[in-house]
């Protein structure tokens, strides 16, 4: 995603200012579009459904179809949280991830669709409402935290129940207790420049956290972090956002943290959901190349037979399931055996294919082979020893194999 947008400083929750283009609208309003469950997003809202009356208490958690038309881009994602679940929105550059969480934060309006947020519709274009992102519950944590640099962490932190009405000493108190919470309390006067990218994102949460909102937004809350803190800084991450019990939404493009930190994971490309559930389920099934690759799999589409599913016009991949109809046949590259020869076994899948690139990973090689003939384009992981035995380079012609018992196939 691409970073904090400055003139929206503090984001929303806080009661910073947040360009708010629209005047704020009476949240009063429950919602319509009934229809709107947790599928893939596809399809046109069916907008004036019966008005379901469900007020605050009811119908908890965030309900939204959001579609955002941008130029020649158009954003239609369907999401559905329980309050206490983390939800990531994970994607490819360009996916749209940004833009939807604009949406859920009022920063970019809905073409069409709906936003209801425990049962209170905060943005719905066909009756014409649309709260202001200030004046929504809505808490965000943005890439570059955007923490007002003359201010001490306490007074960040304060700042949003102080715009909420709190009077100054109640809205400390408050600050000094989130940030005691955080493990902050001996940085409660620092200023921001003091701390360190670790200690910063614990006031940009605790500062989301203050004004109590019922849906926290998290944009690549890694992001700005080196490589050494973002272990540690995950970790706690994940603590803090597994005892917050309203709804928490992150978006990221990095699969690691989007697997630790969220209990479901919804993929856009495109503008859509291509697939969503929890990271075990979306790791042993991706449905796409971009899911396929993130997790590291060599994955194919094709028409399953009993054991064997027909991935080319002249391809056969032998499989452990037996299936029958469109499927998926995935495997690791760790699977993967190359060799100068044919190998012998009858229990492999084997194909020629030539090395199109090497990258070396400590003891171990990923190769990166395309297909000869008919064969398919898969990566293999090999160890130093093996590549150096086999006389492994690019261009090299091998045989790749994989057992038919270390594939998985899956309908498609
Ligand atoms: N202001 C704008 N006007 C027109 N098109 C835009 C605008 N902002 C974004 N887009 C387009 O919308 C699409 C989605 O962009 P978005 O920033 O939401 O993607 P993303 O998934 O967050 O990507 P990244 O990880 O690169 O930030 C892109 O094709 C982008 O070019």
């Amino acid at each position: 995603m691409s970073g904090g947008d400055p003139g929206t400083e503090a984001g929303t929750g806080t009661g910073a200012g947040t360009g708010a283009r629209d005047g704020g609208v009476s949240g009063t309003e429950a919602g319509a579009d009934a229809g709107a469950g947790p599928d893939t997003g596809a399809g046109p809202d069916t907008g004036a459904g019966p008005d379901t009356g469900a007020g605050p208490g009811a119908d908890l958690g965030l309900d939204a179809h959001l579609v955002v038309d941008r130029g020649d881009f158009r954003l239609d994602v369907r999401l559905s949280v329980a309050p206490g679940e983390v939800l990531a929105l994970l994607g490819p550059n360009g996916a749209g991830k940004t833009t939807s969480l604009r949406a859920l934060a009022g920063l970019t309006g809905l073409t069409q669709g709906h936003l209801r947020l425990d049962g209170q519709v905060l943005e719905q274009p066909e009756r014409r409402v649309r709260i202001a992102p200030e004046r929504r519950p809505v808490g965000v944590i943005f890439q570059d935290y955007l923490l007002f640099p003359h201010l001490s962490a306490l007074d960040n932190v304060a700042f949003g129940p102080r715009c909420h009405g709190a009077g100054r000493s109640e809205a400390r108190a408050l600050a000094a207790d989130l940030l005691d919470r955080m493990g902050l309390a001996a940085h409660a006067h620092a200023k921001p420049r003091r701390l360190s990218g670790g200690q910063a994102q614990r006031v940009a949460l605790a500062r989301a956290l203050a004004t109590a909102p019922r849906l926290l937004l998290l944009d690549e809350p890694l992001a700005a972090l080196d490589a050494g803190a973002r272990l540690d800084v995950r970790a706690e991450l994940r603590r803090h956002l597994a005892a917050f019990e309203a709804v928490a939404v992150l978006v990221t493009h990095d699969p690691l943290d989007a697997m630790v930190l969220a209990d479901r994971l919804v993929v856009v490309e495109n503008g859509t959901v291509v697939q969503q559930g929890t990271p075990v389920e979306i790791a042993r099934h991706p449905r796409t190349d971009y899911i396929a690759r993130l997790v590291g799999l060599n994955l194919y589409r094709g028409e399953a037979e009993g054991h064997q599913v027909r991935v080319g016009p002249e391809f056969v991949l032998t499989g452990s399931e037996e299936l029958a109809g469109p499927a998926f046949v995935a495997f690791p590259p760790s699977a993967v055996t190359l060799h100068r020869d044919r190998p012998e076994s009858s229990a492999r899948n084997a194909w020629r294919a030539r090395i199109t690139g090497m990258e070396s990973h400590g003891a171990q090689f990923r190769i990166a082979l395309a297909g000869a003939e008919d064969g398919l384009p898969l990566a293999a992981d090999l160890t130093a020893p093996a590549v150096a035995e086999l006389d492994l380079r690019e261009g090299t012609e091998v045989w790749a194999s994989v057992k038919a018992a270390q594939t998985h196939a899956y309908p498609a």
